[in-house]
């Protein structure tokens, strides 16, 4: 076990915003938070960090444990020029050979040398991830890892943090809007919406009254559509290189076939 919290809770301004919160995250393992917005996400994260103290309950992290985590807002003077390779050193001792397989890793070896004010939302999203990587962590924690990112390139960013899981064998604990994909990649699912709701592996949470009534039966209906595997890689660019027979249909929530796999038509209403 990574990460365990027994009864969490944080009172800030004269109310809870989260309470009663049981979550673990174990080694290998994909747990993703789920829920409306400010229901408390940001909240729980900042405090399995460290970074806000719980008022109830406990909280235990292993000993040693190394955190790499990837803020939901990365606050950066745009005004300041900085190559992609310093942003990677600003808080990490690292060689140059290091920050290249971190960033090769994530997809953007190419930009080592770019100024930071270039890069798209998904080039940041990449290299943020890159530099969360360079810790060797133990426990990847990513605050909506894919904002900025359009839905094919959402995708791929979800099949590269599901690959780091495998390669790296950590943790993951990952907050999302996007039910539609974290069904897919996640192993546990954690509705929070101040207390959690309900919980569980994807199929379970889809099928929760609770989960229906905040996210509305379409979400649920899109999540049963999507139980095919991707056996292709989409470029950055959102191309597919090579041939794109995935061997399989696309079902939209209609019921109609896409075959040419427009994923815009399987994204459920959250
Ligand atoms: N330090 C604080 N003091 C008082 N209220 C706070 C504090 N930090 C957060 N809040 C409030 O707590 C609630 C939960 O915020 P949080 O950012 O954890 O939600 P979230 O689920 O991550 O939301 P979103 O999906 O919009 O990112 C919000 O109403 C927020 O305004």
């Amino acid at each position: 076990m990574l990460v365990e919290t027994h009864n969490l809770g944080v009172h800030r301004s004269g109310r809870w915003l989260i309470e009663h919160v049981d979550l673990t995250v174990s080694r290998g393992e994909i747990v993703t938070l789920i829920g409306p917005n400010g229901g408390g996400k940001t909240t729980l994260v900042k405090t399995v960090l460290g970074l806000e103290a719980p008022d109830a309950g406990s909280l235990h992290r292993a000993p040693g444990l190394r955190i790499g985590y990837v803020p939901q807002k990365f606050h950066l003077d745009w005004t300041m020029p900085l190559t992609v390779s310093r942003l990677m050193t600003l808080t990490v001792r690292a060689s140059r050979a290091e920050v290249l397989v971190a960033l090769e890793e994530t997809g953007v070896g190419h930009l080592m040398q770019a100024a930071v004010q270039t890069l798209s939302g998904g080039e940041m999203q990449r290299v943020l991830l890159a530099r969360a990587l360079l810790r060797d962590p133990g426990l990847l924690v990513l605050d909506e890892p894919v904002q900025g990112v359009d839905f094919t390139g959402e995708i791929a960013l979800y099949e590269l943090i599901s690959g780091i899981r495998r390669t790296h064998g950590c943790g993951i604990l990952l907050v999302s809007h996007d039910l539609h994909v974290v069904m897919r990649e996640a192993d546990r699912v954690i509705c929070l919406n101040r207390h959690i709701c309900c919980s569980g592996v994807p199929q379970t949470v889809a099928s929760s009254p609770e989960y229906r009534k905040l996210f509305g039966p379409r979400a649920a209906q899109a999540v049963s559509v999507y139980q095919h595997h991707h056996d292709h890689a989409h470029a950055l660019d959102g191309s597919c290189p090579g041939d794109h027979d995935h061997g399989h249909d696309h079902h939209t929530p209609s019921g109609a076939v896409d075959s040419h796999g427009e994923h815009e038509t399987e994204r459920g209403d959250a």
